[in-house]
């Protein structure tokens, strides 16, 4: 492989992360949605029968896309522990 592979490989990579950026955007303004919800409901921030539903789901995704679940289970646990943070941080009222 050359440099001008390299880079092509890197403007991919590039284009990617836009994608996952736009997507994890989205997923962040629904789930402050979901924290405000908890947090005038009283309900807690964490919910680990939902993840555990989800970690299944994300497990079989991976699978089928030829990607090491390990991966996907390790980003996505990094994910909803922000997300769960951000929970704690509404429901303390905290903007
Ligand atoms: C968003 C929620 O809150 C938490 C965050 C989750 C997530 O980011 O997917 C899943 C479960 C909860 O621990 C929820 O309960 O649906």
């Amino acid at each position: 492989m050359g440099t001008a592979e390299l880079q092509d490989l890197r403007e991919q990579i590039d284009r990617i992360d836009q994608e996952i950026i736009a997507l994890l955007s989205e997923r962040f303004k629904i789930t402050e949605e979901v924290g405000i919800y908890k947090a005038e409901h009283g309900l807690p921030v964490q919910d680990i029968n939902r993840e555990a539903e989800q970690f299944g789901k994300i497990a079989e995704l991976s699978m089928s896309r030829g990607l090491r679940p390990e991966y996907a289970v390790g980003v996505y646990r990094c994910i909803i522990d922000l997300v769960i943070s951000r929970h704690r941080e509404i429901k303390e009222g905290r903007k």
